[in-house]
């Protein structure tokens, strides 16, 4: 058997023309949804990611402020710019490009943005109306995988779902979502003993650890959906995830590719949920 592709461009370049047709909408009553992205720093690869952040939102219609800070930016002082954002009516969406320099707690820059304007899910609040199923913003990235799988028609209800990675902002959400959507989900990570013993039994994986070729062939039963949300590069310099995709889509009944596949994806819920935050606030009056 040899996987089917999800592509995540195609799914995202969908998902972009209805936020479109959204922003034009808002544009109409005098609304235009804004987002603000801070870059703190000059992390080369950061730097790209706000590039097609900014991009996208133009492509969509939407307005967006790009505040680039030297790295020596005190936390306090990007605090308080967090907290002028989260005053002005024209920013619908607030997010700082992570990771940021070692002196700033990144925690602590996450739940200055006020949850209203929270478009990346960070915020513990966020975390919380996801955990109880509550309205709330839900991370981008987790968020474009249960999209993906949407756009297969797979549901995951009865399902088991094995996640690879507990991370804040994918590992630990994706497993919530999934739980949301009534599969069985097991969470593993560098302290699981025998990391193939689960995935084997998955009809669902999902793989976010940040760490080339943890999945390989032999630890996938066949036919399962296999997403890889890593983004790692190669001895070559080529860009990876963390699955050993050529193998792995031997096995496997669907598969994402890396690029192409939850990149696209992350980048078009943070439209959604941007044009989300507007929809509220205009809503709100
Ligand atoms: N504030 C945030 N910071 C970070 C997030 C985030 O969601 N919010 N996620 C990542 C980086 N990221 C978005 O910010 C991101 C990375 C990569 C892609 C993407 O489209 N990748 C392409 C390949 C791009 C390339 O060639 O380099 C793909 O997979 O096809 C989107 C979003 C960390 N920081």
């Amino acid at each position: 058997m040899t996987a089917r592709l999800i592509d995540g461009n195609a799914l995202a370049q969908q998902i972009r023309s209805d936020v479109a047709a959204r922003a034009a909408a808002l544009t109409r009553i005098g609304r235009t949804p804004g987002l603000a992205v801070i870059l703190v720093g000059d992390n080369p690869a950061s730097q790209v990611y706000v590039q097609h952040k900014v991009k996208d939102c133009e492509g969509a219609g939407m307005r967006s402020v790009l505040e680039k800070y030297d790295a020596t930016i005190s936390q306090a002082e990007l605090l308080a710019r967090i907290q002028a954002l989260n005053e002005d009516p024209t920013i619908h969406g607030i997010l700082v490009q992570l990771p940021l320099p070692a002196h700033i707690d990144p925690q602590r820059v996450i739940e200055t943005i006020s949850p209203a304007k929270d478009v990346d899910g960070f915020h513990v609040q966020s975390a919380g109306a996801l955990m109880v199923g509550q309205p709330g913003f839900k991370p981008c990235t987790p968020y474009g995988c249960m999209k993906m799988l949407e756009s297969i028609g797979y549901d995951p209800k009865g399902k088991h779902a094995v996640v690879i990675g507990r991370s804040n902002i994918v590992g630990k959400p994706m497993a919530m979502m999934l739980l949301q959507a009534s599969a069985t989900v097991t969470i593993c990570h560098s302290a699981t003993a025998d990391l193939g013993h689960h995935t084997r039994q998955a009809d669902i994986v999902v793989a976010a650890v940040g760490k080339r070729n943890v999945l390989t062939a032999d630890m996938v039963k066949p036919g399962a959906v296999v997403i890889d949300v890593g983004m790692n590069r190669n001895e070559a310099g080529k860009l990876c995830g963390d699955v050993d995709f050529e193998g792995v889509r031997q096995v496997a009944g669907w598969i994402t590719p890396v690029p192409g596949g939850v990149g696209p994806m992350t980048r078009a819920m943070l439209l959604v949920n941007t044009i989300e935050a507007a929809e509220r606030a205009a809503a709100r009056g």
